[in-house]
């Protein structure tokens, strides 16, 4: 893997990196309803597998839109920043009907074995922020995902 690429190197975001297109979800009461549901189930999956300690969702949450040849590279959630810092979980919503695109694989790889997350629409996917992931690709159609992050004190 090469780590530049990978956007491992601190406070570089280029086009190596990530193509897509991405906004961010407005505060407020219209999303309300996906912040609840999205902190019910990274509650249920942090007391069932993760058992980190979590102090809430302090940024906001981003909807990407991945077109054909958009991609993000491999890379880690968890930054140097003050916040990026504390990041602790991410959670991916598939957005998408498979049959909608080809390509666009959410990979993670925790160790050494890459894994593709489930592509079902609907589906949220959990992982630790500090896990080397990527999406792949998209090859033809349109892939839209929701990703958040989880925060929390240091690991010691
Ligand atoms: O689109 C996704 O499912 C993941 C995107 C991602 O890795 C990120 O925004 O950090
Ligand atoms: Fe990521």
């Amino acid at each position: 893997m090469n780590a530049r690429k990978g956007g491992l190197v601190a406070g570089r975001f280029d086009t190596e990196v990530r193509q897509s297109s991405l906004v961010w979800l407005p505060d407020g009461e219209e999303f309300e309803w996906v912040a609840q549901r999205m902190a019910r189930l990274v509650g249920d999956a942090n007391r069932d597998r993760f058992r980190f300690v979590l102090d809430g969702f302090e940024e906001r949450t981003q909807l990407a839109s991945y077109g054909p040849g958009h991609y993000y590279n491999w890379h880690i959630d968890r930054g140097r920043g003050a916040v990026a810092g504390r990041r602790k979980l991410t959670l991916s919503v598939q957005l998408t009907d498979p049959a909608g695109y080809l390509g666009g694989e959410l990979e993670l790889n925790a160790d050494g074995h890459p894994f593709q997350a489930p592509r079902d629409q609907g589906t949220m996917v959990v992982f630790a922020a500090h896990t080397i992931h990527r999406v792949a690709p998209v090859i033809s159609g349109n892939r839209l995902s929701l990703v958040a992050w989880v925060h929390g004190p240091d690991f010691v």
